[in-house]
C-alpha cells in the first residue's frame, strides 16, 4: 500500500483507450529534455535569479535581519546583567536600565516587522515573475506536448506549485538567514561567557543532526510525492467534470468516483506520512532542548556553588542562550521542511520551463503579407514522435480560391494534413509552400493569421456574444462584427436572443445549440476575413433549417479564399474544385467530382454508396 501512493499513478481504465489512439508514449519533441531542474541546488539557483531582481529590498531586509539577531542577542544578555547588577549588588540605575531593555525590545520588534513586510513584497513579486513566465512559455509549447497531459496536472502547477513557493518565500527566507545568524551570535557570546557550559550546550547538536538527517532524508521525497500526487488529482477531477456527458453517458460515475476514491486515499496516505514524519522534529528539538537546559542548570549551579567566574546572571543568561540556541537549530529544521516542499514546487514549474518551445522561427523568419493562397504539399511524410509513418508523399496543389475536399476513412490523416499547414507539427520529409515559398520561412504566428478555422465542435469562451466574434479581429468595430454575424445568418438568433449580442456564454457554449455555435463560429473567421480557411464539417445532426443557414453562411465564407474542407457530405464532395482522397496516409485519388467518379475507385464507390463516410 505505501509503495503504490509513491508511485505514480496509472489509470486501469483509460488504458486502452489510450492504446486505441495510437498515441506513443514518447509522442512529440518534449518527452525527453525535461529533466534540467532535477536537483535542489540547481533549482535553488534559479530562484536565486528570480529574487536578484530585488536585489536592494533584499539587502534591506539582511539589514534588517542583522539588527534584529544583534537585539535579540542583546535582551538575554542585559537581563543576565540585571541580574547580577541591580539584584545580586543593590546598585541603583535599574529604572533607566528597564526603559533601556524596553527600548531594545521595541526595536526587536520594530525590526522584525520590517523585515517580514518587505519579504512578501519580494515574494509575491517574484511569484508573480514565476506565473506569468510559466503561463507566457506554456503558450509557446507546442501541441505535442498538450496531447501527453492532463489540462488539470498542468494547472496544479500554475496554481498549487506556485503557491508552495510562495508561501515558503514569505517566511523560511527570512528565517533561514535569521537562525544561521542567531547560531553564531549566540555561539560567539557563549564563549566568551563559559567555554565549559558553551562544550555541554554544543553536547546536543550530534544528537539533533543524527535526527534531522534521518527525517529529512524521509520527507524530502515524501513531499514530492505529496505534489505529484495533487497534480494528479487536479488532473482527474478537470478530466471528468469537463467530460462530465460522457461519464454521465456511459454510466460511469461509480468508475469514476472509485478511481478519485483511489487518487484522494493516495494523497492522505502521502500527505499523512509527510506530515507525520516532518512533525516529529519539534519534538525532537524540544526534547534535546530540554536536555541541555537542564545539564547547564545542574553543572552552572555547581560552577557557581565552587566560587568560579560563573553567576546566577551567567546561568540565566545560559540558560536563555541554550534555549534560543536550539530554536534557530528547530526554525532550521522545520524551514528546510517548508523549503524541500517549495523546492518540489519549483522544481515542477522549472520542468515546464525548460520544455523546448516551438523551435523558436524570431529572428531569420520573415511576415507573411497577405497572401493569395496557393499552397502546395510536396511529397510530405509525416509520423508522430517515434511512430510509424501516418502520412506518405502527399502532393497536391491548391490554386488561390479553390475549395480542396479531403476525403477518407477515419484515421486516414486529414487532421494531420491540417495541422501540418498550420505548422502544429514539422513534416518528416518533403515541403509545403504557400505563394510558391516554403512556409518555414515565416513565423509561426503570421502563418496562421493567413487562416480561419471553423472546427466541428467549435470552442466559444465564457464571455458576451460580441466578444466571442470579435476573438477573429480583435480590433473590429461593433459594426463590423454585427456585419460578421449578419453574413454568417447568425444576426437574426443573436438578437432574439435576451441581451443580443451582449448576452454572455457559458464556458465552450453553454446556454446554446451546436447550430448556433457553428454559426458564431462562423461569423469570427468571417471578420477575421482569411485568405485560407480551414473548415472541418460538422457531423452531428443539425435541424434542416439551420443546416441551410450555415450552407449558406458557409458558401459566402469561401468564396474568394482557398478552402480546405474536411469533408463528410456528399454535396460538399461534389462542389470542391478539387477532392483528395486520403487512405491509410496515402493520396489514393485525386480530382474534381467528374473525374473521380470515372474512376472506378474509392470515390466512385462512396458516390454509388457502397461505401459509407464514418461520421
Ligand atoms: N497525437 C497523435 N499521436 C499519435 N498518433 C496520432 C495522433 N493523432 C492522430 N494519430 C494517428 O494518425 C492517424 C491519422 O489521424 P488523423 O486524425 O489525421 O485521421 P483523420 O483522417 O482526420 O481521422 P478522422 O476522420 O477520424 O478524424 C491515425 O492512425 C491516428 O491514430
Amino acid at each position: 500500500m505505501l509503495e503504490s501512493w509513491k508511485e505514480p499513478f496509472r489509470y486501469p481504465r483509460l488504458e486502452p483507450l489510450q492504446g486505441k489512439a495510437g498515441i506513443p508514449p514518447e509522442a512529440g519533441s518534449a518527452s525527453k529534455k525535461k529533466t534540467k531542474a532535477k536537483d535542489a541546488k540547481s533549482t535553488l539557483k534559479r530562484l536565486w535569479s528570480y529574487l536578484i531582481f530585488h536585489k536592494w529590498k533584499l539587502s534591506a531586509v539582511m539589514a534588517m535581519i542583522v539588527l534584529s539577531t544583534a537585539l535579540s542577542l542583546l535582551g538575554p544578555y542585559l537581563a543576565g546583567t540585571a541580574i547580577d547588577h541591580f539584584i545580586a549588588t543593590k546598585s541603583s540605575g535599574f529604572i533607566p536600565f528597564l526603559i533601556g531593555m524596553a527600548v531594545v525590545y521595541a526595536l526587536h520588534a520594530l525590526t522584525m516587522w520590517l523585515q517580514n513586510i518587505w519579504m512578501i513584497g519580494i515574494a509575491q513579486d517574484t511569484v508573480l515573475r514565476m506565473r506569468t513566465d510559466l503561463f507566457n512559455h506554456l503558450h509557446r509549447l507546442p501541441i505535442p506536448f498538450f496531447m501527453k497531459r492532463q489540462h488539470g496536472e498542468l494547472m496544479s502547477r500554475v496554481t498549487n506549485d506556485i503557491e508552495n513557493v510562495s508561501s515558503s518565500l514569505n517566511s523560511s527566507f527570512i528565517q533561514v538567514c535569521s537562525s544561521g545568524l542567531l547560531l553564531v551570535g549566540i555561539v560567539g557570546v557563549m564563549l566568551s561567557l563559559s567555554p565549559l557550559l558553551t562544550l555541554l550546550t554544543f553536547m546536543v547538536i550530534p544528537l539533533m543532526m543524527v535526527g534531522m538527517k534521518w527525517i529529512t532524508s524521509r520527507t524530502s521525497r515524501l513531499f514530492k510525492v505529496q505534489q505529484r500526487n495533487l497534480g494528479e488529482l487536479n488532473g482527474f477531477v478537470e478530466e471528468t467534470l469537463s467530460g462530465q456527458r460522457i461519464v454521465k453517458a456511459f454510466s460511469r460515475e461509480a468508475a469514476v468516483i472509485e478511481t478519485y476514491r483511489e487518487l484522494n486515499t493516495r494523497i492522505h496516505l502521502s500527505g499523512f506520512w509527510a506530515q507525520a514524519i516532518s512533525g516529529f522534529i519539534p519534538k525532537l528539538m524540544n526534547g534535546l532542548n530540554n536536555l541541555s537546559f537542564a545539564l547547564i542548570a545542574g553543572v552552572g549551579a555547581l560552577l557557581a556553588m565552587n566560587g568560579s567566574s560563573v553567576t546566577v546572571g551567567v546561568i540565566v543568561i545560559f540558560a536563555e542562550f541554550a534555549r534560543q540556541f536550539t530554536r534557530p537549530l528547530n526554525d532550521l529544521a522545520n524551514q528546510w521542511n517548508t523549503l524541500l516542499s517549495a523546492i518540489a514546487g519549483a522544481e515542477r514549474v522549472f520542468q515546464i520551463l525548460d520544455e523546448e518551445v516551438e523551435a523558436s522561427d524570431e529572428g531569420r523568419a520573415g511576415e507573411l503579407e497577405r497572401v493569395e493562397g496557393r499552397i502546395d504539399f510536396e511529397e510530405v511524410s509525416f509520423a508522430y514522435g517515434e511512430g510509424p509513418l501516418t502520412l506518405r508523399g502527399i502532393r497536391f496543389t491548391a490554386n488561390p480560391g479553390e475549395t480542396i475536399a479531403f476525403v477518407g476513412p477515419t484515421g486516414a490523416g486529414k487532421t494531420t494534413i491540417i495541422g501540418l499547414l498550420c505548422r502544429f507539427y514539422e513534416p518528416k520529409s518533403g515541403v509545403i509552400k504557400i505563394d510558391g515559398e516554403d512556409i518555414r520561412k515565416y513565423r509561426r504566428d503570421s502563418l496562421r493569421s493567413q487562416m480561419a478555422f471553423v472546427l466541428q465542435d467549435p470552442f466559444l469562451f465564457e464571455g458576451t456574444i460580441r466578444e466571442n466574434i470579435r476573438y477573429g479581429r480583435l480590433e473590429a468595430t461593433d459594426q463590423e462584427v454585427e456585419e460578421a454575424a449578419k453574413l454568417a445568418n447568425a444576426h437574426s438568433f443573436i438578437t432574439r436572443m435576451r441581451g443580443g449580442y451582449e448576452a454572455r456564454l457559458k464556458l465552450d457554449g453553454g446556454g446554446i445549440s451546436q447550430g448556433q455555435k457553428q454559426l458564431i463560429a462562423i461569423a469570427r473567421a468571417i471578420l477575421a476575413d482569411p485568405s485560407i480557411l480551414v473548415l472541418d464539417e460538422a457531423t452531428s445532426s443539425i435541424d434542416t433549417v439551420t443546416e441551410i443557414k450555415i450552407q449558406e453562411a458557409l458558401q459566402r465564407l469561401m468564396k474568394g479564399r482557398t478552402s480546405f474542407v474536411i469533408a463528410h457530405r456528399l454535396n460538399t464532395i461534389q462542389q470542391a474544385d478539387q477532392i483528395v482522397v486520403l487512405q491509410d496516409g496515402e493520396v489514393s485519388e485525386l480530382g474534381s467530382h467528374a473525374q473521380l467518379v470515372q474512376q472506378d475507385g474509392f470515390y466512385s464507390k462512396l458516390v454509388k454508396g457502397q461505401i459509407e463516410l464514418q461520421p
